[in-house]
């Protein structure tokens, strides 16, 4: 069995990389240990069922250890009438100290914040108490109803409905449901009311529940650490092994060896190797899955109506610097946002991410410095037809820009670094491999919550995807759930657990109707 075949960094030309990890991997340069992309990390509480990274970890026998983050989020935004000095929120690890924080600048809207809020831990506390596994396995769901019917009718409820529709049932202000918008806008890279609501109850309770917390040695660990896990157990994790064509063949069909049926029996490397299986799992996008793995002619119509419904969403442009300690003062929290004009919130380049994990881990940076990461959303195509040279002298003078932007927030940020080091969309789409760098994908029209976010299983039989283009989107332990989910469909298919086959196919095909019709 072929299963994850896809642990291993790709470059645009499909040569292959040397580090695990994706957008969660990590580089070091320098004396630095930079985090590619992601830096804040969920899911690494100690109680619960949502706690996916600790749990994806003890799967495979493998601890790390992590540092408590005191905040999640600190937030720097625009100058209003209310807030003349613009609005500064701490998201505190302690529920109420935030609630507290957030109320004393809208104190009337306090009953509000409680109630938009307390919605999100209702999801929380439903999504909390389940054994989370594929939902698109009859069995497990009907063991869940069975097990706990309160917490799965809430989330039936829910799975629906829209962070930013909940918001306006308790919110009137302006700038507080503009609030609600950045909370969403940062990782879903949508506003509330695009942001599904069961994403935004996991997002908003988890960093109080389990708290935000960093792996000690930078975030790429835990993708080394599932190496050598998945090593130790025997199995196997090649690197520039990057995947030109995923093999669909005619083949013997599931359940009937006698009959034939279109499936994917393997893939084909860029050096020519072929490799066979039985199941093949795509962890690239979508758009790379159907269209350059698989031809636009294979392409199932269930992928036409997918591409209807979700869009790319931008990439990033990122700085990875590194910074004398002396510029950010005792205190100074890890991750920042700042907005200084919501009009160019959703705008490229429009909103900033800082994030400064040394400050929570120092030997991720040599004595005396932090690393200082900053990174906006952008758009490839702003990127693309430049010669060397004024690709280079672009991406300094966007960087600079963006420096002097926030020496607001971080003032002397400029003459403070010592190193830095700029990336691009292209930067991106290159070392990741997605398709124009996207972070994922976003709804191109107004969502109905997370109904149109297709699971694992493909319409090509054999074939499964994973990661931020299936259910539940974007976001590390959102795509740790995925393999959660799609790990046990795949078991199921091939008979290792069991299932309901009697119930497989009408259930999928009325969850496929419900998808494609939203
Ligand atoms: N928490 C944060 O601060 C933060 C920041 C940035 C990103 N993220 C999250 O990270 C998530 C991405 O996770 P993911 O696992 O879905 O995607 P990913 O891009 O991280 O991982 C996909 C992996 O597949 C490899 N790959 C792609 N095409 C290949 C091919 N043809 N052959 C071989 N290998 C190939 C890539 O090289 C990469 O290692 C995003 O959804 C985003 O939310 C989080
Ligand atoms: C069948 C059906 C459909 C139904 C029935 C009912 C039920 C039972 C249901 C159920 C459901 C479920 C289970 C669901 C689940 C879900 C989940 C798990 C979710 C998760 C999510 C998560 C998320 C979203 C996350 C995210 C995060 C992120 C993205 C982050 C990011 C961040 C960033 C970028 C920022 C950074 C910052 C700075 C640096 C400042």
């Amino acid at each position: 069995m072929l299963v994850e075949m896809q642990i291993g960094l790709c470059d645009s030309v499909g040569r292959g990389y040397t580090i695990p990890g994706g957008s969660a991997g990590h580089f070091k340069r320098e004396g630095y240990t930079f985090d590619v992309g992601s830096s804040m990390m969920f899911g690494f509480g100690k109680e619960g069922t949502t706690n996916l990274m600790t749990r994806a970890l003890e799967s495979v026998g493998k601890h790390l250890d992590t540092i408590p983050d005191p905040t999640q989020i600190h937030y720097h935004l625009p100058v209003s009438k209310a807030h003349p000095d613009g609005l500064h929120v701490r998201v505190w690890r302690d529920y109420e100290e935030f609630v507290e924080e957030l109320t004393a600048c809208f104190p009337h809207e306090a009953k509000g914040i409680r109630g938009f809020y307390g919605e999100c831990w209702k999801v929380f506390n439903a999504l909390n108490s389940l054994e989370l596994k594929s939902l698109e396995e009859p069995r497990y769901l009907l063991q869940q109803f069975v097990r706990a019917p309160l917490a799965c009718l809430t989330l039936a409820a829910y799975v629906g409905v829209n962070a930013g529709d909940v918001a306006r049932k308790h919110i009137k202000d302006p700038e507080l449901l503009k609030f609600i918008d950045i909370e969403c806008y940062c990782w879903s890279t949508v506003a509330a009311v695009d942001t599904p609501m069961i994403n935004a109850g996991m997002v908003f309770c988890d960093r109080h529940y389990g708290g935000i917390n960093y792996p000690k040695g930078g975030v790429g660990r835990i993708a080394e650490l599932l190496v050598d896990g998945i090593e130790e157990r025997g199995g196997e994790v090649r690197y520039r092994a990057g995947v030109q064509r995923i093999l669909v063949e005619n083949a013997p069909a599931d359940g009937d060896p006698g009959e034939q049926s279109s499936r994917a029996v393997g893939v084909v490397l860029t050096d020519g190797t072929e490799i066979r299986a039985k199941t093949v799992i795509s962890n690239a996008t979508r758009w790379d899955t159907f269209g350059r793995l698989i031809s636009e002619e294979q392409m199932p119509e269930a992928e036409k109506l997918f591409r209807g419904r979700y869009k790319l969403a931008p990439s990033f442009l990122s700085i990875h610097a590194g910074v004398k300690e002396q510029v950010l003062p005792p205190g100074t929290d890890c991750h920042h946002i700042v907005v200084e004009d919501w009009a160019r919130m959703e705008e490229p380049l429009g909103t900033l991410f800082v994030s400064i994990p040394s400050l929570l881990d120092a030997g991720l940076s040599p004595e005396g410095t932090h690393l200082f990461h900053a990174f906006a959303p952008d758009w490839v195509a702003d990127w693309t037809g430049l010669e060397p040279k004024a690709y280079e002298a672009k991406k300094e003078r966007t960087a600079d820009a963006i420096f002097k932007r926030l020496e607001a927030a971080f003032p002397g940020l400029a003459e403070a670094t010592v190193y830095r080091e700029v990336g691009s969309p292209r930067t991106h789409r290159r070392f990741l491999n997605r398709k124009d760098g996207s972070y994922g994908p976003i709804p191109s029209r107004r969502p109905r919550g997370m109904l149109g976010m297709p699971f694992n299983r493909t319409a090509i039989p054999g074939l499964y995807c994973v990661g931020d283009s299936t259910f539940p989107g974007q976001g590390v332990n959102a795509v740790v759930f995925s393999g959660f989910g799609c790990g046990h469909r795949v078991a199921c298919d091939l008979g290792l657990e069991q299932g309901f086959p009697a119930l497989d196919g009408p259930y999928n095909m009325l969850l496929g109707a419900i998808r494609d019709r939203v």
